[in-house]
């Protein structure tokens, strides 16, 4: 990988550590991949359509196929489905998106819409039998000799002419060695000590895998077969959902001819609750959409005017105001209108209005008495805009954090990329430094092309949609998020610490003392109330997902695995407010706001997974307060209470095991009974289970904790910048003398040259693939494509609902980039103020 050019630092020493951080339903598909010829064939292909109303169709068909071929049906799918026909016109009305829309269409069941991201197609990939799979491959193939790709009748998928090419750039993770090789995880150093220092730096996720803790190959291996973990009674049937495994094999359930093993994410049935969560409506998006259609008529209104700034106004198509009218300046534009279209006006408001151009003319009949020194003043032609208030596109104003954001105010050119931060499942985190003003963000990179063939087109839109809409502290802040032809851009606030998983590991026994535990727990806790309360189940925690603020506070990041529940937005509150103890707290009972949604699909991170998601009985919110108890005894005692030799035994120690502390740790009880309580297997007992996050807070194990006040105290370790790490002026010099030498050419087309990114040198984008460019050039497109705002996305393109819009926040408050900053090296301190037997008091003696 380029970083690896740019870096220049030592690499640092490897972890022995256990790799466990791979999310589940990330890894499914490529699970069934690595699985699929070792899997037996007891299930014919066409068995799958029987069950075609499950979440399971087609497992079996995937046994039948070889990786290989699975891999080609998938990937030729593309081709021959009839929707990916595009006409010339079609072409090049959106010539810049329809691979896209076509690609996603194609890779999509037939009632695929956009707005569904309905990204369900395993139907789609292994529809019928082996036999036309195969026959599919064959027609294939002629298309792909056939096919010259974009502007062309024939469906330009890609504009690359040779798909093979596709995988090989984008799945770099064909079999277990590969990914351990190419797709590590965030990498550290050995613990040095007391000074719990590592080294920070992208460049080890080059393909060097002697750096870094990896992900872990046997992560993605679900379960095999195997009677002795469940036994049928553990697979309660009695929710209407199906099991998703075979785990009990001994039966002649349709279900359990299925093994976990070859589940994939196609295979996850969230498609109703993605439907549900498509119709859901928010207050505040019941509020915009409403208010805009209320308040089309006045601006019709206004277009009437006799000024010539009026009309031209008029016709302005987003004017801003819109959002932001209150109920009364909406009255206020409505009374205009009455008054001009010389109605009886109904009542005279108050002269103290905001809009004061909308008041009446001078009255030639008014008593002088009336008269104010407004009807002196020349008359101004009707604003319907606040000036200060940003414009915001039409799609933009129906978002739910549409009084959030504006319209995009940068592009990928505006960031010059400092290092590579971490690698996902399919996104590239990068630290960056926006040009102009010198801060620095973390800007994840999704690449669109990669998005829909691995079917997460709808959870990178839920990534956004839970990043925008959020407000909180603990919760990591969206600055930016836009998108290219070919890429997504989600522009955060960098989180110096990097992941918590790395800060306990940098601690000699890897783990922390109760108090601090207490501390991340109560942020945690205050972090997944606030999901809550929002409706969304947050359903991956694990350090590696919870990131240290510069100050030491917590950050949730990463929510692609997240989910809406659909009923949030009928919740009706019945005890709004609770009171805990001495201390008085407010508590809101948020499991209303998830109330009797449940969910099936298969997700988590393998130590972390509740019992119920592995029973595959669908899960609820309650998963959240399971994975909490998984980490505050990963806290205390440096590794997670279920862990087995191998999956099969994880989930069968989660499923069957009870909870057991390590002997020499001295944990207090009421710790211990929260974990225990956190823990219990049966979800319905769950602490958690009666009102949410009000039952966490309010155990003994919190009672002293301020909850209103926890940004406030004093975080038990503070990320510190260290001296002689990754230098920015230094790799930004060697970066343009990389550039300046570098010939880019694509090695298929020697005729086009993508050039550099000088002034003189501009890009043909629209004839460059980038799958097929070399990593370093890929990563070159990508901060230099321009932007696609909202409005150039065609309404139909999979990437329609990825809004493209700049935070509104006035007081910006990410890192600033300064020459004598350093990014290589974070070291952890132990917050010396911060008192470890009684933290709360000894914060207010300060
Ligand atoms: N805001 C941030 N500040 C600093 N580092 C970050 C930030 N966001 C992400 N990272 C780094 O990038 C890594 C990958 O990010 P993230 O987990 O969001 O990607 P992902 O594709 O969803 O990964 P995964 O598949 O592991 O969930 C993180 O583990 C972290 O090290």
């Amino acid at each position: 990988m380029s970083d690896n050019q740019n870096q220049g630092i030592d690499q640092p020493p490897s972890f022995s550590e256990r790799s466990r951080s791979v999310s589940f339903s990330k890894l499914l598909s490529k699970s069934w991949k690595w699985n699929t010829n070792s899997n037996n064939n007891s299930t014919s292909p066409n068995n799958s359509t029987q069950v075609s109303n499950s979440s399971h169709d087609n497992l079996s068909s995937q046994s039948n196929l070889k990786s290989k071929e699975i891999d080609h049906v998938q990937e030729e799918s593309v081709h021959v489905t009839p929707t990916t026909v595009v006409t010339p016109a079609d072409t090049e009305m959106s010539s810049r998106f329809s691979k896209f829309k076509s690609m996603f269409q194609s890779n999509s069941s037939n009632n695929m819409s956009p707005a569904n991201y309905n990204v369900n197609n395993s139907s789609t990939i292994l529809k019928g039998s082996g036999k036309s799979q195969q026959d599919s491959l064959q027609v294939d193939t002629k298309d792909k000799n056939t096919s010259s790709g974009k502007g062309e009748s024939t469906p330009p998928v890609l504009r690359s002419p040779n798909h093979a090419h596709l995988e090989a750039h984008y799945h770099p993770y064909d079999s277990p060695s590969q990914i351990s090789k190419s797709n590590p995880r965030s990498p550290m150093s050995e613990p040095l000590n007391e000074e719990f220092t590592f080294q920070q730096q992208g460049a080890a996720f080059s393909n060097n895998n002697s750096t870094g803790r990896k992900r872990s190959p046997s992560a993605p291996v679900m379960p095999k077969q195997d009677s002795s973990i469940l036994d049928s009674s553990t697979l309660s049937m009695n929710s209407g959902y199906a099991p998703p495994s075979n785990l009990s094999s001994t039966t002649s359930s349709p279900y359990q001819t299925k093994n976990l093993s070859n589940i994939s994410l196609g295979d996850i049935k969230e498609d109703e609750q993605v439907h549900k969560f498509n119709e859901f409506k928010s207050p505040l998006r019941n509020g915009s959409s409403g208010l805009i259609q209320k308040i089309a008529s006045p601006l019709k209104g206004f277009s009437q005017g006799n000024s010539p700034n009026e009309s031209k106004e008029s016709i302005q198509p987003f004017p801003s105001i819109i959002v932001g009218l209150t109920d009364e300046e909406h009255d206020e534009s409505h009374l205009a209108n009455i008054q001009r279209s010389g109605q009886k006006t109904p009542q005279m408001r108050s002269p103290t209005r905001k809009n004061k151009h909308l008041q009446q003319p001078a009255n030639p009949n008014k008593d002088i008495t009336d008269i104010t020194i407004s009807d002196f003043q020349p008359k101004m032609p009707p604003k319907p805009f606040i000036t200060d208030e940003p414009k915001r596109s039409q799609r933009l104003r129906t978002k739910s954090f549409s009084n959030k954001f504006k319209d995009i105010t940068v592009s990928p050119k505006s960031f010059e990329k400092v290092r590579l931060l971490g690698q996902g499942d399919v996104g590239k985190v990068f630290l960056v430094k926006q040009k102009n003003t010198n801060r620095l963000y973390a800007l994840k990179v999704f690449n669109k092309a990669q998005m829909i063939k691995r079917k997460k087109v709808k959870r990178v839109l839920v990534e956004q949609e839970i990043l925008a809409t959020s407000n909180h502290p603990f919760i990591v802040t969206l600055y930016h998020s836009f998108q290219s032809e070919d890429y997504l851009y989600l522009c955060m606030e960098y989180c110096m610490g990097g992941e918590f998983f790395r800060a306990l590991q940098t601690r000699k026994s890897k783990c922390i003392c109760e108090e601090d535990a207490k501390f991340y727990a109560s942020e945690v806790t205050a972090a997944l109330e606030y999901l809550h309360l929002l409706g969304f189940i947050y359903r991956d925690l694990k350090p590696e997902n919870i990131l240290l603020h510069r100050s030491g506070h917590i950050m949730l990041s990463d929510f692609d695995l997240s989910i809406q529940a659909q009923d949030a937005s009928n919740v009706k509150i019945k005890s709004p407010l609770i009171t805990s103890g001495h201390y008085q707290s407010a508590m809101i009972d948020t499991k209303v706001f998830s109330d009797g949604f449940r969910t099936n699909s298969f997700v988590g991170t393998e130590e972390y997974i509740a019992p119920e998601v592995i029973r595959g009985n669908g899960h609820t919110a309650a998963v959240d307060w399971w994975t909490l108890g998984i980490l505050i005894y990963e806290m205390l005692f440096g590794m997670t209470p279920f862990k087995g030799g191998d999956t099969n035994k994880t989930f069968s120690n989660i499923l069957k095991n009870d909870i057991t502390f390590p002997n020499n740790n001295d944990i207090s009880r009421h710790c211990k009974d929260l974990i225990k309580k956190l823990l219990c297997k049966n979800e319905s007992k769950r602490l958690g289970c009666k009102m949410g996050a009000a039952d966490i807070k309010r155990h003994p194990f919190f009672k002293k904790v301020q909850w209103s006040f926890l940004r406030n105290q004093e975080p038990p370790l503070i990320p510190k910048l260290t001296e002689n790490g990754f230098d920015f002026a230094a790799t930004s010099t060697k970066n343009k003398k990389n550039k300046e030498a570098a010939l880019h050419k694509s090695p298929d087309e020697s005729n086009t040259d993508i050039g550099d990114d000088t002034e003189e040198t501009k890009i043909d984008y629209s004839k460059v693939d980038i799958s097929l460019l070399s990593m370093e050039d890929q990563e070159k497109v990508m901060f230099d494509e321009p932007v696609a705002t909202d409005d150039e996305v065609p309404e139909d393109d999979p990437f329609h609902n990825f809004n493209s819009m700049s935070l509104m926040e006035k007081d910006n408050e990410s890192m600033i980039y300064g020459d004598n900053n350093s990014y290589g090296k974070i070291a952890y301190t132990p917050n010396a103020n911060r008192s470890r037997s009684n933290s709360h008091r000894a914060f207010f003696k300060k």
